[in-house]
């Protein structure tokens, strides 16, 4: 059996740092999710904006509890396809390492660099094999429509920019953050990987918006960052991050085209069918229901 997502969009929003009330919903309703993977963050929040279906996360739960290290992005992403979600925007607070990025301003990532370490990075493993090709980690339709949707909005918009996903909790030293300009990355944050790699393993098509809220500690006559400073951006900014989505939902077609990350694990999957964990792709209900059957 094999589900299709159909013509409709359905988008799962999962908030990050200063976003975790989420956004304004017509029919709201708090739904418990339960994962094979563990527990989510918490709750999610279904309803509809301007006649999209849209799923809220919140990716440190309530009242910002759980650290970069210890978010079960596994057990997030699957509870959002498990709702049905069938794209995904990434709201995220992250540091700049580029002059031109300024605090205050969007960037839509188009690139990743991992240095996060122990984080369960993959939905398959052994009993299933699969390796999913992550060269253009991110949605260029959805980012697209996002970038436009902050720009209507009044928002200063960067188009491109590599995120380094560092495992924190604390930010980089001035070395490392040196580094990673030399590296080629455009701004840094501590939770965009592993979300980004299991998003496309569940088929999702993803876009991170990105709201620069300090420069980090690269530049000479800057102190370090503080929380204190990213939650004022943050707190300044949430506004437009929420007119941001609600833009964007106006702004999807009516139609949902497919789009070839509907389709990521078609070529991914290595194991022979003889050699297949019956376990693991129980587990896979959701995730990977396209390939092994319906949810229910
Ligand atoms: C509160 S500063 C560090 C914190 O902010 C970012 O979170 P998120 O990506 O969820 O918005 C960063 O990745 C760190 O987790
Ligand atoms: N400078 C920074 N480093 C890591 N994560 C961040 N999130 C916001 N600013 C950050």
């Amino acid at each position: 059996m094999r589900a299709d997502k159909g013509t409709h969009w359905h988008l799962g929003v999962i908030g990050g740092s200063g976003l975790a009330a989420g956004i304004e919903l017509d029919d709201a309703q708090e739904i418990r999710v339960a994962s094979p993977f563990g527990e989510p963050s918490g709750p999610v929040v279904t309803g509809w904006l301007g006649g999209v279906r849209m799923t809220f996360l919140a990716r440190h739960g309530a009242g910002h509890a759980i650290p970069p290290s210890a978010v079960n992005y596994r057990a997030n992403i699957d509870v959002l396809k498990r709702c049905g979600v069938t794209d995904i925007l990434s709201l995220s607070a992250i540091g700049s390492l580029r002059e031109e990025m300024a605090p205050g301003q969007f960037v839509i990532v188009d690139q990743f660099i991992d240095r996060t370490a122990g984080r369960a990075g993959s939905f398959f493993g052994t009993g299933l094999v699969a390796h999913v090709s992550l060269a253009d980690p991110v949605c260029p339709r959805l980012s697209a429509l996002a970038a436009a949707s902050a720009q209507a909005g009044g928002a200063a918009v960067h188009p491109q920019g590599t995120y380094v996903a560092i495992e924190g909790p604390q930010f980089s030293t001035r070395a490392e953050s040196h580094m990673y300009r030399a590296w080629g990355a455009d701004v840094i944050g501590m939770t965009a990987m592993p979300e980004a790699r299991l998003a496309r393993e569940a088929e999702l098509p993803y876009a991170l918006l990105g709201m620069v809220t300090d420069y980090d500690c690269w530049r000479a006559d800057t102190a370090g960052v503080e929380v204190s400073d990213v939650l004022a951006v943050m707190h300044h900014n949430a506004g437009l991050a929420r007119q941001t989505v609600r833009a964007l939902a106006a702004r999807l077609p009516e139609r949902r085209d497919p789009s070839p990350i509907d389709t990521a694990l078609e070529q991914a999957l290595i194991t022979a069918p003889e050699a297949r964990d019956p376990a693991l792709i129980a587990r896979l209900d959701a995730v990977a229901c396209r390939l092994f059957g319906e949810r229910d």
